[in-house]
């Protein structure tokens, strides 16, 4: 993607389809005249009394115990400089969500118009009643230094400038690490620091507290190398001034066996590199751009290891590592500060996760094979799932033991659970599946690519490595509005199943679809005008193995797209039937509903081989089914044929699918809800396990179900996802969003890495 389409990319993520990154949402009822008189006057007085009397009670009556104010003045916005406060926002915002998805803390992202030290200072305390923690952003040395230093003396709430500890917490974990890995010592290494403000000063002090040698650090700030004799030292420049006869950067750099970067954009040169000792650990963390390019830099030197502050890097040295889980552990044991007990226990567990297996789903998220503690793996990634259940307890239980929890925890296997539960209930799921996808892209014709959102979002999936999708449409149309997107139509295969051009192929699969039809009454002469249809076309693509997978109907009702995939591509092996799932994203996790397009009224055998295709495609997703039986009736408590049906149903499950966790038939809310249906029906087999995976008895009430969710509840939506067919080919519903065709481009890229994995295996076995 060049330069100017990523600008654009990102502006408007952050302008579309809302502005900005985050938005409250209440968390009580406030459906009725009852809940509004709760929520709002005059029940509200009563909480109010109640911590007039005692003001701890506000962290049991409002949400400031996990509420955080990401605040900033915007002097010192990533590496941008001082770009005022409104400037400051979206990275403040960007905290906010990065505090919400890695460690569901909320926050209240506060911009203060003011350089002043006193005035800022005054602006915090005053709102400080509203937070159970505050989190100074982006604020320049040395008025940062201060203004914390002020702040935790009057606070008794966790206070901490992330710029300063944070990244001093994570820096100094990766430091850790990689000096194993160059079996070097801390003592004796030579540590050249870019930059003396808030971030450096902060690590600086911390890598001595590890065991570095103030000797052995020579830092530099805008005017060279911080010497003891130049004029006019802040104290904390103070601290780390060197009396060695050393002038600049360059200087610094010889036989340096550390450099950390906490300056400016490409300051570091190939040169300086060359003259550092063997096998140099360089962070160039500068945002958003390094103090050298970590492709210039590999390049440079073979023996080095190196970090940057970016994501798309590998070793990405940045605090968002921290201070999610800092802030997590630090709220819930109320502590009234964070102290370097917690933040050396945050290191320590930090470094020592680097160093454990790597689970299969971070290898995924980041596509790699498998990452491995080593040179380009010396800290975890952020998406790693096990940082919620190691780094905030360790924060807790230094908290503990320093004397700062006021709210101390007792059951640590309790609290691990807590954790992993609130992380959840987010949208894991759909990023599990993109990263899925691309691990091994593949081929997908795009049936409609001559309308505007099916073209975005083969542009989405192509530009995000999730599938090489192939256009399919009128040329003409195509081009003009890949110039509008600023898609460029050489990298990519485009085919008119109408253009002249086309004629070749289109009369070779009219030829291969006659050969099979002829007894059918079909004509070369019918088959070749089919072939003219697009979804005749496009099936035969796949069934000729020019693509692996499609996706078709964004713009035509579903029965007629399902019509030609079922007449040309068939049901897959064993099949009697095809329907359809859709996941849906729930505030309760992901729920799987079947079937929601194709069976009006399943009989009981059906329903049951409907049931049987569901949980092999929820397995597709890693997931395990656990299945309700959906009726309007519990376990025979109607006889009606409806009810009997689903009885009969999993009946037929239970015989022939032992092992699946099936079971009904069951009404919705005893299928969801675990407490009601073990305190009624203690014999289920669902008992102790939260259903996941619903089967409804008819097309009617699925399809109304979904929708009703979708609609009422804004579940994001995945599907519908076709089950039973011989090659993946899926159906989009009538104007699909561009979020949702990519959705589907990921189910259609999985699906098709099943079957190729499947055709393998049938080969070996075949082999043998
Ligand atoms: N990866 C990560 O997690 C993090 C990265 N950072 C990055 O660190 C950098 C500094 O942030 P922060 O400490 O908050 O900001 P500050 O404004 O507090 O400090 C900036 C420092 O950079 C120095 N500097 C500016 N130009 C040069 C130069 N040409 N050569 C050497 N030093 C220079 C300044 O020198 P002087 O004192 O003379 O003005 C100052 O000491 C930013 O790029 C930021 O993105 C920050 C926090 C976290
Ligand atoms: C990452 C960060 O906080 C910064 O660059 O300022
Ligand atoms: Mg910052």
């Amino acid at each position: 993607m060049s330069i100017e389409s990523k600008r654009r990319e990102a502006l408007i993520y952050h302008a579309k389809p809302t502005p900005g990154k985050i938005k409250v949402v209440p968390t009580k009822k406030y459906a009725t005249q009852r809940d509004l008189s709760l929520a709002y006057s005059p029940g509200v007085a009563e909480p109010c009394l109640e911590i007039e009397k005692d003001v701890s009670n506000v962290y049991r009556y409002t949400a400031k115990g996990n509420l955080v104010a990401v605040i900033s003045n915007g002097t010192a916005v990533l590496g941008l400089g001082d770009i005022g406060p409104e400037a400051s926002k979206p990275v403040m915002e960007g905290k906010g969500l990065l505090f919400k998805i890695f460690a569901d803390i909320d926050v209240f992202d506060i911009e203060v118009d003011t350089k002043d030290v006193d005035a800022f200072i005054e602006t915090v305390k005053n709102i400080a009643p509203t937070f159970g923690g505050i989190n100074l952003e982006d604020i320049k040395a040395p008025e940062a230094f201060e203004i914390e230093r002020r702040l935790k003396e009057e606070l008794d709430i966790p206070v901490m400038h992330d710029d300063q500890h944070g990244t001093a917490i994570i820096s100094a974990a990766a430091l850790i690490n990689a000096l194993e890995l160059t079996d070097k010592k801390v003592e004796e290494a030579k540590i050249v620091i870019s930059g003396a403000g808030a971030a450096a000063i902060s690590c600086t002090r911390l890598y001595k507290a590890l065991g570095a040698d103030p000797k052995n650090i020579v830092m530099t700030d805008s005017k060279g190398v911080i010497r003891s004799d130049r004029d006019h030292l802040s104290v904390e420049k103070k601290e780390f001034a060197t009396s060695r006869d050393l002038h600049s950067l360059e200087d610094a750099m010889v036989n340096a066996d550390v450099f950390v970067g906490l300056s400016m954009a490409n300051l570091v040169t190939p040169k300086m590199l060359l003259s550092m000792a063997k096998d140099p650990i360089v962070f160039a963390m500068a945002n958003p751009d390094p103090e050298i390019d970590y492709n210039l830099a590999i390049q440079t030197r073979e023996d080095l290891i190196m970090a940057t502050g970016r994501s798309d890097n590998p070793n990405q040295v940045n605090n968002v590592l921290g201070f999610p889980f800092i802030f997590r552990g630090a709220l819930d044991v109320r502590a009234t500060s964070i102290n370097e007990e917690m933040k050396m226990a945050a290191v320590k567990a930090l470094a020592a996760l680097a160093k454990e297996p790597v689970p299969e789903q971070v290898n995924i998220a980041y596509g790699e094979t498998r990452l491995n503690f080593g040179r380009d793996y010396i800290i975890p990634k952020p998406f790693d799932p096990r940082l919620i259940a190691k780094v905030p307890p360790a924060v807790a239980k230094a908290a503990m033991e320093s004397g700062v929890a006021t709210e101390p925890i007792y059951d640590w296997e309790k609290y691990e659970d807590e954790l992993l539960e609130r992380m959840g209930n987010d949208n894991k799921l759909v990023r599990l599946l993109l990263d899925r996808a691309r691990t091994n892209p593949k081929k997908v014709v795009f049936a409609e690519a001559d309308h505007l959102d099916v073209l975005k979002a083969a542009q989405t999936v192509m530009e995000e490595g999730i599938a090489f999708p192939i256009l399919l449409g009128r040329k003409d149309i195509i081009l003009e509005l890949m110039s509008e997107l600023d898609f460029d139509p050489n990298d990519i295969t485009i085919i008119d199943p109408k253009a002249d051009e086309e004629i070749e192929r289109k009369n070779r699969y009219a030829k291969k679809y006659w050969e099979t039809n002829n007894r059918k009454g079909i004509t070369l002469y019918d088959a070749e005008k089919l072939m003219r249809e697009r979804n005749y076309f496009a099936a035969m693509m796949v069934n000729e193995g020019d693509a692996d997978a499609l996706l078709s109907g964004y713009s035509r009702s579903y029965p007629s797209v399902v019509k030609p995939m079922l007449e040309l591509v068939g049901l897959a092996k064993g099949a009697t039937r095809i329907a359809t799932m859709n996941v849906m994203m729930t505030n309760k996790g992901p729920l799987f509903i079947s079937d929601t397009s194709i069976n009006i009224d399943p009989s009981s055998k059906e329903l049951a081989k409907i049931a049987q295709m569901t949980a092999k495609t929820v397995e597709m997703f890693g997931i395990t089914p656990v299945m309700a039986m959906i009726s309007y009736a519990n376990f025979g408590s109607s006889k009606h044929p409806n009810a009997s049906k689903v009885k009969e149903a999993v009946s037929y499950l239970h015989r022939y699918y032992p092992d699946l966790l099936v079971d009904g038939e069951l009404q919705m809310d005893f299928a969801l809800n675990r407490k009601m249906r073990k305190e009624k029906f203690p014999f289920s087999k669902l008992n102790g396990k939260k259903v996941n995976t619903l089967v409804f008895p008819s097309l009617d009430s699925a399809n109304s179900t979904y929708k009703l969710l979708k609609e009422v509840n804004n579940s994001e939506s995945i599907g519908p996802i076709m089950m039973g067919m011989r090659k993946p080919v899926h159906i989009l519903q009538l104007g699909a969003s561009v979020e949702e065709i990519v959705n589907m481009a990921a189910v259609a890229v999985i699906d098709a890495q099943e079957k190729e994995k499947r055709d393998r295996n049938h080969e070996l076995l075949s082999n043998s």
